[in-house]
């Protein structure tokens, strides 16, 4: 199979911009990323490449955020090899290890999380991950039903699973990402987590105690009537994957008419993650 690479050498501008353009190459079907010394390359079987959604992108920067990218072809290529060599364990609150299978366990931390991203989202090193993994490192999660809506690499529903929910339910629309569920629910030796393809309508009644979702602003606004159709009286809502400046007041008022208490953010590098509580 022929892959497209594209290098691009950041000119001007901040890393939560670079951040914010590679979560939107993701979304016209960029799979793979590495970085580079002065940016990034990122990658994308040829037949799935949209030059004009590329091109649509690039036009579209933030003022001041100067990229220049180079498109071309390459032969495919060892891609869990590249992954491997760009994946350094990470640790967040001082209680939860993420790491991948070729890394030393470090049994000192009370939760380990062994994650296979392959291709998909979810490795913890991002901020938006890292602090949807403090949220639930400290809340209750004990017997507790939880949804974790656009899992990627199902790294929250693990450590769910880990806190003590009776039973999880995983969904995202990628297929790579549910298939990734499955290996890494296995290598975590997990049992209580069901991964399912799809999206908020394979949810079919369903109620939840706590519901997870780092996905992104347009996503979460479209979805929270559903979340407030799917969650218990005083359930937990997490959100992530939006900013705090831009994004936080619109979804605090969508929430808050939907019958959710706005109850805590945090935020890293203008990225944000917020917990309400159902009222
Ligand atoms: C930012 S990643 C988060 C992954 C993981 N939960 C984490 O915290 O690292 C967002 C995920 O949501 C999925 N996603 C995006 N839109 C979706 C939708 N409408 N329905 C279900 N999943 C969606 C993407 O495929 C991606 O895996």
């Amino acid at each position: 199979m022929k892959y497209i690479e594209v290098i691009f050498q950041m000119l001007s501008g901040e890393e939560w911009q670079k951040d914010l353009l590679v979560s939107d190459l993701a979304d016209i079907g960029f799979d793979t990323f590495e970085d580079t010394e002065s940016g990034f390359a990122a990658y994308i079987p040829a037949a799935n490449l949209d030059l004009q959604a590329l091109e649509t992108l690039m036009l579209n920067l933030d003022e001041g955020f100067e990229v220049d990218y180079k498109v071309q072809e390459i032969e495919n290529q060892n891609w869990n090899k590249l992954w491997e060599s760009n994946f350094n364990p990470i640790e967040v609150g001082g209680q939860c290890y993420v790491r991948a299978t070729f890394h030393d366990a470090k049994p000192d931390f009370p939760y380990e999380i062994i994650i296979d991203p392959k291709m998909s989202f979810g490795t913890g090193h991002h901020q938006t991950t890292s602090m949807m993994l403090q949220y639930i490192l400290e809340n209750d999660f004990e017997g507790k039903q939880v949804l974790d809506m656009g899992c990627g690499t199902g790294i929250l529903a693990i450590l769910a699973s880990k806190k003590g929910a009776n039973a999880v339910l995983a969904v995202d629309y990628d297929e790579i990402c549910v298939d990734s569920v499955i290996e890494n629910r296995l290598l975590n030796t997990v049992d209580n987590i069901e991964a399912i393809c799809g999206s908020f309508e394979v949810l079919e009644g369903r109620i939840f105690d706590t519901i997870l979702a780092n996905i992104n602003r347009n996503i979460l606004l479209e979805q929270l009537p559903q979340y407030a159709l799917s969650i218990n009286k005083n359930g937990e809502l997490y959100l992530s994957g939006f900013y705090e400046q831009e994004d936080l007041a619109m979804l605090r008022d969508t929430a808050k008419s939907l019958g959710f208490e706005f109850i805590s953010k945090k935020v890293l590098n203008n990225w944000c993650a917020a917990k309400f509580v159902k009222r």
